[in-house]
């Protein structure tokens, strides 16, 4: 039932920031009698859903869901209280909230009413689930995911500067899901030069996320694919006063335009919390990726590794200097697992904090 409620919450991928991904089921006599899914910021919770399609059936059911219920006024009233005045018997619940306004809680609440409460059931994947929510209640940032492509020799494109393209199709397949998954995706003004991306899920039934170009000069193509689609929204962020007449250009083609105090990845990342986004996929070159590893804005790893070499000394790699001089120094990946996507290779891992 756990495993429902992580699949229904899963519906709202990439739709819920600031908000966590929760899904919720109720259960009387063995039978499903109600489900639900929390859509996104501003709308009922999943809980509530799925006690509305219970209905009457909710008195002395049993009720699954993947994240503590809340126990305050936030945009919606607390569901602790929804849950009680259903006359629910138990609840099963995936794991604690960590908002602050929560915190136990709304368990404390159940129980209180007589609800017989179990905590922690299949905990590790609902923390994963909602790893980025957790990130940004805790951290104050949000959560940040460096993905990249290279070939077997570690370069992510030859010398000359080709890279399209260094994985298979199920991998491209399976970068546009991930940014589907996320609230914004990251590029330096190099990458914009280089690879002219359109950082979008290529998919119409799936979000797309908020593009960012982080640019000091702006010195930036005047017809980048990134101005000429509309099918997401496009932010640039450069410094005080840089080429007015070409940020106006930007602003009239419904791009965007911010200047910012200084251009870094802290900066951004900051910029991005205030507007709500939980998950942030870098998908720089080597330069910014090593900045905002040095910065803390990257917690995850994601790299597609291709077959293929393309050797040459000064061909590009996806992360550069981090002033490492020994292998001891190197950044370990916690956690890290790996698995095939098509003819490439995943590895995905997490920077310590
Ligand atoms: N248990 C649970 N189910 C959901 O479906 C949720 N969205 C949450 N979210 C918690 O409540 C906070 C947001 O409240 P509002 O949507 O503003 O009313 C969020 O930060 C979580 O702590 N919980
Ligand atoms: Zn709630």
């Amino acid at each position: 039932m756990m495993q429902r409620c992580l699949s229904l919450a899963r519906q709202a991928l990439g739709k819920t920031a600031p908000n966590p991904l929760v899904g919720s089921v109720v259960v009387k006599d063995g039978r499903i009698v109600g489900e639900g899914f929390h859509p996104g910021a501003g709308q009922p919770h999943a809980e509530v859903f799925a006690l509305r399609q219970a209905g009457e059936q909710a008195r002395g059911a049993t009720i699954y869901v993947s994240l503590e219920p809340c126990n305050h006024y936030g945009r919606t009233p607390p569901c602790s209280e929804a849950v009680v005045k259903a006359g629910v018997a138990r609840a099963i619940v995936g794991m604690v909230d960590p908002n602050p306004k929560v915190a136990g809680g709304g368990i404390a609440r159940l129980r209180e009413a007589g609800i017989e409460v179990i905590v922690g059931v299949e905990e590790e994947a609902c923390r994963q689930l909602n790893e980025a929510f957790i990130h940004r209640i805790l951290h104050h940032r949000p959560f940040g995911i460096l993905k990249y492509a290279m070939t077997l020799d570690g370069k992510i494109a030859t010398t000359t500067g080709h890279s399209a393209w260094v994985t298979g199709e199920d991998a491209r397949k399976a970068v546009h899901q991930l940014r589907s998954a996320c609230d914004a995706v990251i590029v330096g003004g190099n990458t914009v030069r280089s690879d002219n991306p359109q950082l979008t899920s290529h998919r119409t039934d799936i979000p797309n996320p908020l593009r960012v170009v982080m640019s000091r000069t702006l010195d930036l193509p005047e017809n980048a694919r990134l101005w000429q689609t509309e099918e997401a929204p496009t932010l640039v962020c450069t410094e005080a006063g840089v080429k007015p007449e070409f940020q106006q250009r930007l602003r009239d083609l419904g791009v965007e335009t911010i200047e910012l105090e200084s251009v870094t990845p802290a900066g951004v990342m900051e910029l991005l919390y205030d507007r709500g986004s939980l998950s942030v996929l870098w998908e720089c070159g080597g330069t910014l990726a090593a900045r905002a590893i040095a910065d803390r804005s990257v917690q995850k790893v994601i790299a597609f590794i291709a077959p293929k070499i393309v050797g040459g000394k000064i061909a590009p790699s996806p992360v550069s200097d981090l002033g490492l001089e020994t292998m001891p120094e190197a950044l370990n990946l916690e956690h890290a697992r790996w698995y095939a996507v098509g003819k490439d290779i995943a590895i995905e891992g997490y920077l310590s904090e």
